[in-house]
Protein backbone atom coordinates (compact mmCIF):
# COMPACT_ATOMS: atom_id res chain seq x y z
CA UNK A 1 0.00 0.00 0.00
CA UNK A 2 1.04 3.54 -1.11
CA UNK A 3 2.39 5.71 1.84
CA UNK A 4 -0.03 8.47 3.03
CA UNK A 5 2.42 10.93 1.87
CA UNK A 6 2.91 9.28 -1.44
CA UNK A 7 -0.49 9.55 -1.87
CA UNK A 8 -0.89 12.98 -0.58
CA UNK A 9 1.81 14.38 -3.06
CA UNK A 10 -0.34 12.17 -5.91
CA UNK A 11 -3.28 14.15 -5.33
CA UNK A 12 -1.33 17.69 -5.34
CA UNK A 13 -0.14 16.51 -9.06
CA UNK A 14 -3.07 15.70 -10.33
CA UNK A 15 -4.34 19.02 -8.97
CA UNK A 16 -1.40 21.10 -9.94
CA UNK A 17 -1.33 19.62 -13.80
CA UNK A 18 -5.19 20.20 -14.15
CA UNK A 19 -5.44 23.45 -13.15
CA UNK A 20 -2.57 24.59 -15.26
CA UNK A 21 -3.76 22.99 -18.07
CA UNK A 22 -7.29 23.63 -17.89
CA UNK A 23 -7.98 26.70 -15.97
CA UNK A 24 -6.63 29.51 -18.62
CA UNK A 25 -7.52 33.21 -18.53
CA UNK A 26 -10.18 32.19 -20.62
CA UNK A 27 -12.11 30.20 -18.18
CA UNK A 28 -14.64 32.70 -16.75
CA UNK A 29 -17.30 30.64 -15.05
CA UNK A 30 -15.23 27.56 -13.12
CA UNK A 31 -17.15 24.23 -11.33
CA UNK A 32 -15.26 23.20 -8.07
CA UNK A 33 -15.51 19.99 -6.67
CA UNK A 34 -15.32 19.22 -3.44
CA UNK A 35 -12.86 15.99 -1.49
CA UNK A 36 -9.54 16.38 -0.27
CA UNK A 37 -7.66 16.82 -3.54
CA UNK A 38 -9.41 19.43 -4.92
CA UNK A 39 -8.54 21.00 -1.98
CA UNK A 40 -5.18 21.19 -3.18
CA UNK A 41 -6.42 22.42 -6.77
CA UNK A 42 -7.86 25.10 -4.73
CA UNK A 43 -4.52 25.98 -3.70
CA UNK A 44 -3.07 26.12 -6.90
CA UNK A 45 -5.90 28.30 -8.61
CA UNK A 46 -4.84 30.92 -5.16
CA UNK A 47 -1.20 30.47 -6.42
CA UNK A 48 -2.20 30.90 -10.51
CA UNK A 49 -4.43 33.85 -9.29
CA UNK A 50 -2.10 36.59 -11.48
CA UNK A 51 -3.07 34.51 -14.65
CA UNK A 52 -6.80 33.75 -14.13
CA UNK A 53 -9.20 35.72 -16.04
CA UNK A 54 -9.95 38.70 -13.98
CA UNK A 55 -13.73 38.28 -13.21
CA UNK A 56 -13.42 34.52 -12.53
CA UNK A 57 -16.34 33.22 -10.88
CA UNK A 58 -16.28 29.75 -8.80
CA UNK A 59 -19.53 27.67 -8.15
CA UNK A 60 -18.61 25.24 -5.40
CA UNK A 61 -20.29 22.28 -5.24
CA UNK A 62 -20.22 22.07 -1.63
CA UNK A 63 -20.34 23.78 1.87
CA UNK A 64 -16.66 22.51 2.19
CA UNK A 65 -15.77 23.87 -1.29
CA UNK A 66 -17.95 27.30 -0.82
CA UNK A 67 -16.09 27.66 2.35
CA UNK A 68 -12.41 27.25 1.25
CA UNK A 69 -13.00 29.33 -1.70
CA UNK A 70 -14.23 32.18 0.31
CA UNK A 71 -11.09 31.68 2.62
CA UNK A 72 -9.08 31.69 -0.33
CA UNK A 73 -10.56 34.96 -1.73
CA UNK A 74 -12.09 33.79 -4.98
CA UNK A 75 -16.09 35.54 -5.98
CA UNK A 76 -18.48 32.36 -5.46
CA UNK A 77 -21.69 32.05 -7.30
CA UNK A 78 -24.33 29.56 -8.31
CA UNK A 79 -26.37 28.13 -10.87
CA UNK A 80 -28.88 30.79 -10.75
CA UNK A 81 -27.23 33.32 -11.82
CA UNK A 82 -24.23 31.18 -14.08
CA UNK A 83 -26.39 28.16 -15.91
CA UNK A 84 -23.58 27.14 -18.29
CA UNK A 85 -19.87 26.70 -16.71
CA UNK A 86 -16.47 26.83 -19.44
CA UNK A 87 -15.09 24.17 -17.28
CA UNK A 88 -15.82 21.57 -14.06
CA UNK A 89 -12.98 20.15 -12.10
CA UNK A 90 -13.56 17.51 -9.28
CA UNK A 91 -12.32 14.55 -7.43
CA UNK A 92 -13.15 10.97 -8.04
CA UNK A 93 -13.38 7.69 -6.19
CA UNK A 94 -12.74 5.44 -8.43
CA UNK A 95 -12.49 5.48 -12.40
CA UNK A 96 -12.65 3.14 -14.75
CA UNK A 97 -11.05 2.68 -18.48
CA UNK A 98 -13.95 4.59 -20.35
CA UNK A 99 -13.23 7.54 -16.97
CA UNK A 100 -17.09 6.26 -15.71
CA UNK A 101 -16.52 7.41 -12.05
CA UNK A 102 -17.76 6.43 -8.40
CA UNK A 103 -18.20 9.55 -6.80
CA UNK A 104 -19.98 10.92 -3.73
CA UNK A 105 -17.60 9.32 -1.14
CA UNK A 106 -17.72 12.95 0.13
CA UNK A 107 -21.67 12.69 0.01
CA UNK A 108 -21.65 15.84 -2.15
CA UNK A 109 -22.35 14.05 -5.83
CA UNK A 110 -25.74 15.36 -5.91
CA UNK A 111 -24.33 18.71 -6.49
CA UNK A 112 -21.14 17.51 -8.25
CA UNK A 113 -23.12 15.78 -10.78
CA UNK A 114 -25.20 19.06 -11.83
CA UNK A 115 -21.82 21.08 -11.88
CA UNK A 116 -19.97 18.97 -13.80
CA UNK A 117 -23.40 18.43 -16.32
CA UNK A 118 -23.44 22.52 -16.52
CA UNK A 119 -19.73 22.92 -17.62
CA UNK A 120 -18.61 22.33 -21.35
CA UNK A 121 -15.88 20.44 -20.38
CA UNK A 122 -15.45 18.09 -17.05
CA UNK A 123 -11.70 17.19 -15.69
CA UNK A 124 -11.28 14.34 -13.37
CA UNK A 125 -8.57 14.40 -10.65
CA UNK A 126 -7.13 11.36 -8.58
CA UNK A 127 -4.38 9.91 -6.99
CA UNK A 128 -2.94 6.58 -8.87
CA UNK A 129 -5.48 4.10 -5.96
CA UNK A 130 -8.71 5.38 -8.22
CA UNK A 131 -7.18 4.55 -11.48
CA UNK A 132 -8.78 0.90 -12.94
CA UNK A 133 -10.31 -1.02 -15.99
CA UNK A 134 -13.62 -1.76 -14.22
CA UNK A 135 -15.59 0.49 -10.98
CA UNK A 136 -15.62 -1.75 -7.91
CA UNK A 137 -11.87 -2.83 -8.60
CA UNK A 138 -10.51 -0.26 -6.32
CA UNK A 139 -13.38 1.15 -4.45
CA UNK A 140 -14.98 -1.25 -1.92
CA UNK A 141 -17.58 0.66 0.14
CA UNK A 142 -20.11 0.59 -2.37
CA UNK A 143 -22.04 3.15 -5.21
CA UNK A 144 -22.97 6.22 -2.68
CA UNK A 145 -26.89 6.70 -3.28
CA UNK A 146 -28.72 9.95 -2.40
CA UNK A 147 -32.43 9.30 -1.00
CA UNK A 148 -34.77 11.18 0.48
CA UNK A 149 -35.27 10.37 4.31
CA UNK A 150 -39.24 8.87 3.57
CA UNK A 151 -37.69 6.85 1.11
CA UNK A 152 -34.59 5.55 2.49
CA UNK A 153 -35.50 1.53 4.47
CA UNK A 154 -37.91 1.39 1.23
CA UNK A 155 -34.96 2.54 -1.62
CA UNK A 156 -32.63 -0.19 0.83
CA UNK A 157 -35.16 -2.97 0.39
CA UNK A 158 -35.15 -2.62 -3.33
CA UNK A 159 -31.47 -2.67 -4.05
CA UNK A 160 -31.53 -5.82 -1.97
CA UNK A 161 -34.59 -7.12 -3.58
CA UNK A 162 -32.92 -6.41 -7.39
CA UNK A 163 -31.04 -10.04 -8.06
CA UNK A 164 -34.71 -11.67 -7.05
CA UNK A 165 -36.52 -9.54 -9.04
CA UNK A 166 -37.12 -9.69 -13.24
CA UNK A 167 -33.42 -7.91 -12.41
CA UNK A 168 -33.49 -5.15 -14.98
CA UNK A 169 -30.00 -4.45 -14.41
CA UNK A 170 -28.92 -7.79 -15.12
CA UNK A 171 -25.24 -8.46 -16.38
CA UNK A 172 -24.74 -5.38 -15.24
CA UNK A 173 -22.69 -5.89 -12.34
CA UNK A 174 -21.13 -8.97 -10.39
CA UNK A 175 -22.59 -9.33 -6.71
CA UNK A 176 -25.12 -11.93 -6.43
CA UNK A 177 -26.88 -10.23 -3.40
CA UNK A 178 -26.50 -6.77 -3.38
CA UNK A 179 -26.38 -4.75 0.05
CA UNK A 180 -27.10 -1.11 0.72
CA UNK A 181 -26.70 0.13 4.19
CA UNK A 182 -27.23 4.08 6.11
CA UNK A 183 -23.97 5.80 6.28
CA UNK A 184 -23.48 7.05 9.46
CA UNK A 185 -21.69 10.15 10.35
CA UNK A 186 -18.38 9.77 12.67
CA UNK A 187 -19.15 13.13 14.60
CA UNK A 188 -22.13 12.74 15.60
CA UNK A 189 -25.33 10.65 16.60
CA UNK A 190 -27.27 9.16 13.59
CA UNK A 191 -26.74 9.29 9.69
CA UNK A 192 -24.85 11.62 7.33
CA UNK A 193 -27.25 14.68 6.02
CA UNK A 194 -26.12 15.79 2.70
CA UNK A 195 -25.54 19.45 1.63
CA UNK A 196 -29.19 19.14 0.32
CA UNK A 197 -30.63 17.63 3.51
CA UNK A 198 -30.94 14.05 2.17
CA UNK A 199 -29.16 10.71 3.08
CA UNK A 200 -26.67 8.25 1.80
CA UNK A 201 -27.24 4.38 0.81
CA UNK A 202 -23.99 3.02 0.15
CA UNK A 203 -24.13 -0.17 -2.17
CA UNK A 204 -22.34 -2.77 -3.19
CA UNK A 205 -22.78 -3.94 -6.53
CA UNK A 206 -19.28 -5.90 -7.08
CA UNK A 207 -17.53 -5.19 -9.95
CA UNK A 208 -19.69 -2.68 -12.03
CA UNK A 209 -19.81 -3.95 -15.70
CA UNK A 210 -22.17 -1.40 -17.31
CA UNK A 211 -22.24 1.75 -15.56
CA UNK A 212 -24.55 3.02 -17.19
CA UNK A 213 -27.35 0.41 -17.04
CA UNK A 214 -27.01 -0.30 -13.04
CA UNK A 215 -27.62 3.89 -12.55
CA UNK A 216 -30.70 4.15 -15.57
CA UNK A 217 -32.16 1.10 -12.66
CA UNK A 218 -31.31 2.84 -9.56
CA UNK A 219 -31.99 6.69 -10.75
CA UNK A 220 -35.43 4.79 -11.63
CA UNK A 221 -36.05 3.98 -7.87
CA UNK A 222 -39.00 6.18 -6.12
CA UNK A 223 -36.93 8.66 -3.31
CA UNK A 224 -33.71 8.63 -5.10
CA UNK A 225 -32.47 11.71 -5.69
CA UNK A 226 -28.82 11.27 -7.53
CA UNK A 227 -26.76 7.82 -7.18
CA UNK A 228 -22.86 8.68 -7.30
CA UNK A 229 -21.98 6.69 -11.16
CA UNK A 230 -20.70 9.57 -13.61
CA UNK A 231 -21.45 7.92 -16.78
CA UNK A 232 -19.50 9.44 -19.65
CA UNK A 233 -19.61 12.83 -18.14
CA UNK A 234 -15.75 13.21 -18.49
CA UNK A 235 -13.52 14.60 -21.01
CA UNK A 236 -10.39 13.55 -19.20
CA UNK A 237 -8.68 12.40 -15.84
CA UNK A 238 -5.41 13.16 -14.27
CA UNK A 239 -3.74 10.81 -12.02
CA UNK A 240 -0.64 11.34 -9.91
CA UNK A 241 1.56 8.81 -9.58
CA UNK A 242 3.35 7.41 -6.41
CA UNK A 243 6.93 8.27 -8.64
CA UNK A 244 5.77 11.99 -8.08
CA UNK A 245 4.76 12.25 -12.09
CA UNK A 246 0.75 12.44 -13.50
CA UNK A 247 -0.73 10.92 -16.20
CA UNK A 248 -3.50 11.83 -17.98
CA UNK A 249 -6.28 9.92 -19.87
CA UNK A 250 -9.43 10.85 -22.31
CA UNK A 251 -12.19 8.48 -22.24
CA UNK A 252 -11.01 5.23 -24.40
O1 LIG B 1 -17.12 12.61 -4.81
C1 LIG B 1 -16.57 13.21 -3.93
C2 LIG B 1 -17.28 13.84 -2.81
O2 LIG B 1 -18.63 13.53 -2.86
C3 LIG B 1 -15.09 13.33 -3.94
O3 LIG B 1 -14.70 13.98 -5.11
C4 LIG B 1 -14.50 11.95 -3.89
O4 LIG B 1 -14.99 11.31 -2.72
C5 LIG B 1 -12.98 11.98 -3.86
O5 LIG B 1 -12.54 12.53 -2.67
P1 LIG B 1 -11.00 12.61 -2.30
O6 LIG B 1 -10.39 13.61 -3.23
O7 LIG B 1 -11.01 13.06 -0.85
O8 LIG B 1 -10.43 11.24 -2.45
Amino acid sequence: MASPSLVESAKLQAACQAVDNHVTPGVRRLGVGSGSTIVYAIERLKENRNDLHPDLVCIPTSFQSRMLLIEAGFRVGDLDEFPELDLAIDGADEIDAQLNAIKGGGAAHLREKVVAAAARSFILIADHRKDSKTLGEQWKKGIPIEVIPFAYNTVKAKIEQLADSTDLAKGAYSAPAPRAHLRMATAKAGPVVTDSGNLILDADFGLIRDPLKLLGVLKMLPGVVEVGLFCGMANKAYFGLADGSTTCRMPC
